[in-house]
């Protein structure tokens, strides 16, 4: 492992005294993500209305760290999150968070079934009920809301603008909505990803069961560099639990991949990588090493270790000398 420098005792993924901001209103997933960061729960917590806003507010300093949905396990990555970090004032992540995510169906009161004609959610949301929604509010229109929580807070309008709002079980229950069905989600055990980012500070110490997220844009006129930026990772042995392709917005046929990666900047074989994947993409945003919310740690193959990094440095130096 390549020695790290000193870093806070939370590996920079919090602090005492800290400003949080997230995909707010109040009762978001991603405020109950959010609530999982140690001290957060004391903490100054500032609801912002999109993932964009959220992230400005730590670029421009207005708070400390963000916390905003980047994937689940339904839908894959969320395509705001990713863009948004892609570009811009670098961000780093500083630790992920899991949340099991289950839905419910809060309508206008009295309403039933039959009667809902518009239905509100975040598209992530929406995405995870659609089946659900086709076999029980067919005739239903689908509204896109900022996030489930502004979905279900519009319900109580004096002239809500649609009849029901697909949100947590929490939510409903804290704003008093009428909950006219539960467990909509079409996937049982659900799950969303959700990432902590913060301007800069100290990398997390590796712990053994880490994750790297990179940015890597595709070099243009270069045959074959989807294959070259993969073989990157096949060569050291470093496994990839996700990888999208985005198109930058800059014109036609520009695309960046978002990748993560697992294993710590600090395991030789991540550093490796990394250097390897700098010739053929040197734009490639490094994002962060942080602890993987699963703990599990990787197998690593004997000749990918940090050992047999560290020997072949040694032989090599040696073969310098002769
Ligand atoms: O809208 C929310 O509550 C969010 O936090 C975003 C989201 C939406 C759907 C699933 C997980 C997260």
């Amino acid at each position: 492992m390549i020695p790290s420098p000193s870093a806070d005792a939370a590996g920079g993924a919090g602090g005492k005294g800290w400003t949080y901001t997230y995909l707010g209103p109040e009762g978001t997933f991603t405020e109950a993500a959010l609530l999982q960061v140690p001290g957060a729960a004391d903490a100054e917590r500032i609801p912002a209305t999109s993932v964009t806003a959220a992230l400005e507010m730590v670029r421009d300093g207005r708070a400390d760290a963000a916390v905003v949905p980047i994937e689940n396990s339904v839908e894959g990555g969320v395509s705001a999150t990713l863009d948004a970090i892609s570009a811009g004032d670098p961000l780093r992540i500083r630790r992920e968070i899991l949340v099991p995510i289950t839905f419910v169906l809060a309508v206008r009161p009295g309403l039933e079934l039959a009667g809902i004609a518009t239905v509100s959610t975040h598209s992530h949301a929406w995405a995870q009920c659609r089946d659900w929604a086709e076999k029980n509010i067919p005739h239903a229109e689908y509204l896109p809301a900022s996030s489930t929580a502004a979905a279900a807070v519009g319900l109580q309008a004096a002239e809500p603008a649609y009849d029901a709002a697909i949100c947590s079980p929490l939510v409903a229950e804290r704003l008093g909505l009428q909950v006219l069905r539960s467990d909509i989600g079409d996937v049982a055990d659900a799950v969303t990803r959700f990432v902590l980012l913060s301007r800069g500070g100290p990398l997390p110490e590796p712990t053994g069961a880490d994750k790297t997220t990179l940015v890597v844009p595709l070099p243009e006129d270069h045959p074959g560099a989807l294959m070259e930026i993969l073989d990157q990772f096949s060569a050291r042995g470093v496994n990839l639990s996700r990888i999208e392709s985005r198109p930058t917005g800059l014109f036609l046929g520009d695309y960046f991949f978002s990748i993560d990666a697992d294993g710590h900047v600090y395991d030789a074989r991540m550093a490796d990588a990394l250097k390897g994947l700098h010739r053929i993409s040197p734009n490639l945003r490094f994002l962060g090493s942080y602890p993987r919310a699963d703990q599990r740690e990787p197998e690593i193959p004997k000749h990918t270790s940090d050992e047999a990094f560290h020997a072949a440095d040694l032989w090599l130096e040696d073969l310098y000398k002769d």
